[in-house]
C-alpha cells in the first residue's frame, strides 16, 4: 500500500472507481504512475427477481476506507486533486439529502437502483412507444438501465414513501461528487449517456411532459440536475472538512466533476502510445480505436470527429468521454456476470475451487491452463464444435437492443465433470466476443472505422477473454501496462480539477501532450496533430 519506489516528491492525485462489485482507489502520481491500489467489495440486495439494490452509505463508507488505505504513509498535503468515476446507478435521497428506500419493503438503506435493475420494463416499453426524438441518441431504444425508466418506476409504484419525499435523483457518481464537496451539479457525462440531456440542447421538457414525468419540468430540474459541469471541471471550494475528516485527505483540495465507470476507462486507455508496435492503429487518428471496459458487464466506447446513428448502440453523445469528440457506446449487459454465473452453477463447481485452491489459482487461470491440458494437438477455439451459448442471459443492450432476449446453450450431454465445465466456460467467452463482434459490425455499417482494440476492467487480466476477443474479431487487442486503466481515468479527473493540467487529455499524458502541444503550434493545429494531441 505504500507508494513504491524512489520518487521524486511531488503531486498526488486520488482516483475512486465504484464498480458493480467493489470500490477501488489508487493514489496517482503526475506521471500517471500508480503508486498506491486498495479494494473493498460492497454490499448488494435482489429482493426479488430483477430487482437490484445498493446502499449510498455502504458505497461512501467503502470510498472512505480505500482512500484512506492509499494515501497512508505520504504527505497528504502533497495530495493535490480527487476525481470519482462510478457505475450509473440511481441515487434517492430526500430533501434532507438523506436516503430514501426504492423497494416495498421500506428500507431506506437500500436507497439506489442499480444500472441492471430490469424492473421497469413496463415503463421503457411505454417510454419507446413514445418515438420521442431523443430516443434517436440512444440507439434509437431506450435501455431498462438507464434513468427515466426508473424514475418513472418510482414514480408509479412508490409514490408516497419515495417519489412525493425525494429532493434529490443522483446518478451514482454524481452522488459522489456531491457527497464529497456538497456541490450538487452533475456531469454532462451522467446526465447525457443516461438522463437524455443534451449537451448542445439542455433537457428537453416535451419528452419528460410526455412520458409522465412532468414533475421534473416544474421546477426547472432541480431535483435531477439544473447545473451541468463537463469531466474535469473543478467543483466549489473542493473537499468539505467533513468529507475531508472521512476520506482522510486534507479540506479543500480539488475534487472533478465525474465520469461513469466506463468512460473513466476510455478515458484511460483510448489514447495509449502504442508507437512501435506496428499496430493498424499506429498514424491512423484516434478515433480508429474502440475501448473495451470488461467488469461484470461490457462497454464498447468507440469516439469520432462527427456524429454517427447507430442502431441500437447508445449515442453519439457529445464530449461525455472525450471533450470535442462524439461518443458511441455499445454494450454487453452482463459478461464478468455471466462467467461467473455459468461457472459457479456447473456441478462440477466444487471440484474446481478445491482444485484452484490446491494449487493457489483463481478458478479462471486453473480453467484456462485445464483447456490447456485437453485441448491436445488442436486450438483452444476448436473445443467447441459442439457446444454453444447465446449469452444474453440479461437481455441484449447492443446491437439488438433487446431486453427481453434470453440466453441459451446448445449441445449439452449428460456428462458434467471438469472437462464440460472447462469447455462451457470457453464457450460462454467466446459467446461474449462474438457479440463484441456484432457491435463492431453494427459500428461499422454506420460509419465507424475501427482497426484495434484497447481492454480494460476486470476480465482484461484472463489471458482466454483478451485472445478470445483478439481471435473472433480478428483485431489486434491493446492492454495497458498498467491494469488499473479505470482509476487512471478517475485521477486524471482529479489532476485536470487541480488546475495542474489544462484539460483531461494533457492530464492524460503530461509529457508527450506537451510534446504533440508543440508540434500543434508549429503546424498550426492540422487535423493529423490534433489527433495525435489524444493519442499521446
Ligand atoms: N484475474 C482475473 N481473471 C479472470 N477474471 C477476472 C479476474 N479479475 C476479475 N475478473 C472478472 O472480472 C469481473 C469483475 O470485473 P471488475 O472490473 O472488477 O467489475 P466491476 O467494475 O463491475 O465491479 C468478474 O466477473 C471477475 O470474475
Ligand atoms: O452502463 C454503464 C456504463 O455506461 C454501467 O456503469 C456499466 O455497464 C456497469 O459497469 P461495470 O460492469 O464495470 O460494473
Amino acid at each position: 500500500m505504500m507508494p513504491g519506489g524512489d520518487q521524486e516528491p511531488g503531486s498526488y492525485y486520488v482516483g475512486v472507481d465504484v464498480g458493480t462489485g467493489s470500490v477501488r482507489a489508487a493514489l496517482v502520481d503526475q506521471r500517471g504512475i500508480l503508486l498506491a491500489f486498495a479494494d473493498q467489495p460492497i454490499k448488494r440486495w435482489e429482493p426479488q427477481f430483477n430487482h437490484h439494490e445498493q446502499s449510498s452509505e455502504d458505497i461512501w463508507a467503502a470510498c472512505c476506507v480505500v482512500t484512506k488505505k492509499v494515501v497512508q504513509g505520504i504527505d497528504v498535503n502533497q495530495i493535490r486533486g480527487l476525481g470519482f468515476d462510478a457505475t450509473c446507478s440511481l441515487v434517492v435521497l430526500d430533501k434532507q439529502f438523506r436516503p430514501l428506500p426504492v423497494n416495498h419493503e421500506g428500507d431506506s438503506r437500500r436507497n439506489i437502483i442499480m444500472w441492471l435493475d430490469h424492473r421497469a420494463i413496463t415503463q421503457v416499453h411505454r417510454i419507446n412507444e413514445t418515438k420521442h426524438s431523443v430516443l434517436q441518441c440512444v440507439g434509437g431504444v431506450m435501455s431498462v438501465e438507464m434513468q427515466a425508466p426508473k424514475l418513472l418506476w418510482l414514480k408509479e409504484n412508490l409514490r408516497e414513501t419515495c417519489w412525493d419525499k425525494a429532493g434529490h435523483f443522483f446518478d451514482l457518481p454524481d452522488f459522489l461528487s456531491w457527497k464529497a464537496t456538497g456541490v450538487t451539479a452533475r456531469s454532462l457525462c451522467s446526465l447525457v449517456c443516461k438522463w437524455t440531456y443534451s449537451a448542445e440542447k439542455g433537457w428537453d421538457d416535451s419528452f419528460w411532459k410526455m412520458i409522465g414525468l412532468e414533475d421534473f419540468v416544474a421546477d426547472n430540474y432541480r431535483k435531477i440536475g439544473n447545473q451541468v459541469l463537463p469531466p474535469g471541471a473543478s467543483l466549489g471550494n473542493g473537499l468539505t472538512p467533513e468529507a475531508a475528516k472521512d476520506l482522510g485527505l486534507p479540506a479543500g483540495i480539488a475534487v472533478a466533476a465525474p465520469l461513469i465507470d466506463a468512460h473513466a476507462g476510455g478515458l484511460g486507455v483510448i489514447g495509449a502510445d502504442v508507437r512501435g508496435h506496428g499496430l493498424a492503429c499506429e498514424g491512423q487518428p484516434v478515433t480508429s480505436r474502440l475501448a473495451i471496459i470488461c467488469g461484470t458487464s461490457s462497454c464498447h466506447m468507440g469516439i469520432s470527429k462527427d456524429p454517427i446513428f447507430v442502431p441500437g448502440v447508445w449515442g453519439p453523445y457529445f464530449s461525455a468521454m472525450i471533450p470535442g469528440f462524439w461518443l458511441n457506446e455499445g454494450g454487453q449487459s452482463v459478461t464478468g456476470k455471466l462467467i461467473d454465473h455459468m461457472v459457479q452453477g456447473h456441478a462440477a463447481f466444487p471440484e474446481l475451487k478445491a482444485k484452484a485452491a490446491a494449487r493457489c489459482q483463481s478458478v479462471y487461470a486453473y480453467l484456462n491452463s485445464h483447456l490447456d491440458l485437453i485441448k491436445k494437438a488442436q486450438p483452444v477455439g476448436f473445443l467447441t464444435v459442439d457446444l454453444h451459448v447465446w449469452p444474453d442471459f440479461h437481455g441484449n443492450r447492443s446491437p439488438l437492443a433487446d431486453l427481453t432476449l434470453k440466453g441459451m446453450v446448445t449441445g449439452l450431454k449428460l456428462s458434467q465433470d471438469l472437462d464440460d465445465l472447462a469447455i462451457l466456460y470457453l464457450a460462454t467467452v467466446q459467446a461474449i466476443a462474438f457479440g463484441t463482434r456484432l457491435i463492431i459490425e453494427a459500428m461499422e455499417a454506420a460509419g465507424h472505422s475501427i482497426s484495434t482494440l484497447f481492454l480494460c476492467g476486470g476480465l482484461s487480466k484472463n489471458p482466454l477473454f483478451v485472445q478470445m476477443h483478439a481471435d473472433i474479431t480478428g483485431m489486434p487487442v491493446v492492454l495497458s501496462q498498467e491494469v488499473e486503466s479505470v482509476l487512471v481515468g478517475a485521477a486524471i479527473l482529479g489532476a485536470c480539477a487541480s488546475g495542474d493540467f489544462t484539460s483531461v487529455q494533457v492530464a492524460k499524458n503530461p509529457q508527450k501532450e506537451n510534446k504533440a502541444t508543440q508540434r500543434n503550434k508549429a503546424a498550426q493545429g492540422t487535423e493529423q496533430e490534433e489527433h495525435e494531441g489524444l493519442a499521446v
